[in-house]
């Protein structure tokens, strides 16, 4: 069943338009990628499902009943929680503090032991967060966008400026939440990341919809590789 359905979204931003007549469904409990070329428009979509920008043109729809496009506080209620290429949380609050604005309450709470757990953020709770290290940051940010519950988690680009080791880590924290049901729009540049991740791929080329299906598929098709993947693919293909 599709949780998420996007119908026909067009956006201009004056001269520019970053998305052309773009409709995709995100199926419940899929891990679903969202792959392009640098301003093909990916970012622009996450803006729009999580209500930061009002589309031109086109429909949303989630769950087969809520009717978008909706503003950013009316899709947190349904759901829908982003993160952000750049990490977003308070530099000056301690990581404890962070996660007590986002209702991660704390001890008693399993949700919020489970999350502190599974993101490895205990030994970092009383630390200022300005301070910690940069792919702990990212893991607390998404500890913030996890601490709303979120049915459908819109994912930009994760796993950006990471080490391998914290790659593989946050790919590990992805599954777990994804195996108690949460749905994932995943955006990322980190192919390997990706095809490891995700069950679907949708490939945008400037500003359209070039292609969906399989990962598999999507390394195998000629239009993909010449508009995105090019000797980064196959390179990945040939590992
Ligand atoms: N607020 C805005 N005003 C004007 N143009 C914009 C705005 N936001 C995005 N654009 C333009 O829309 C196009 C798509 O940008 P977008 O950031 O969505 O691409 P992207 O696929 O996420 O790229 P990247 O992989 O580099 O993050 C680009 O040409 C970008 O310059």
């Amino acid at each position: 069943m599709s949780l998420l359905s996007i119908r026909g979204i067009t956006q201009r931003f004056g001269g520019v338009t970053a998305l052309t007549d773009v409709s995709l469904d995100v199926e419940e409990g899929t891990i679903h990628g969202l792959i392009g070329p640098n301003g093909a428009g990916k970012t622009t979509l996450i803006n729009i499902v999580s209500g930061l920008v009002r589309p031109t043109e086109g429909t949303l729809s989630f769950n087969g009943r809520e009717n978008g496009p909706w503003p950013m506080a009316h899709a947190v209620t349904l759901g829908i929680v982003r993160t952000y290429q750049q990490t977003r949380v308070f530099m000056g609050l301690t990581a404890r503090e962070n996660l007590r604005i986002a209702h991660v309450a704390g001890a008693g709470d399993a949700n919020a032991e489970d999350l502190i757990d599974a993101l490895d953020l205990g030994s970092s709770l009383d630390r200022v967060a300005g301070e910690l290290p940069y792919a702990t940051l990212r893991r607390l940010s998404l500890a913030l966008a996890l601490g709303l519950r979120p049915k459908l988690l819109l994912l930009d680009e994760p796993a950006v400026g990471l080490a391998p080791d914290e790659i593989a880590r946050m790919a590990e924290v992805i599954r777990h939440f994804h195996g108690q049901g949460l749905t994932v729009f995943l955006v990322e540049h980190n192919m390997r990341f990706l095809m490891e991740l995700a069950s679907r791929v949708s490939v945008f080329d400037r500003g359209r919809l070039l292609f969906e299906g399989t990962p598999e598929a999507a390394q195998g098709n000629p239009e993909v590789i010449e508009a995105y993947l090019g000797r980064g693919l196959k390179k990945h293909a040939g590992n």
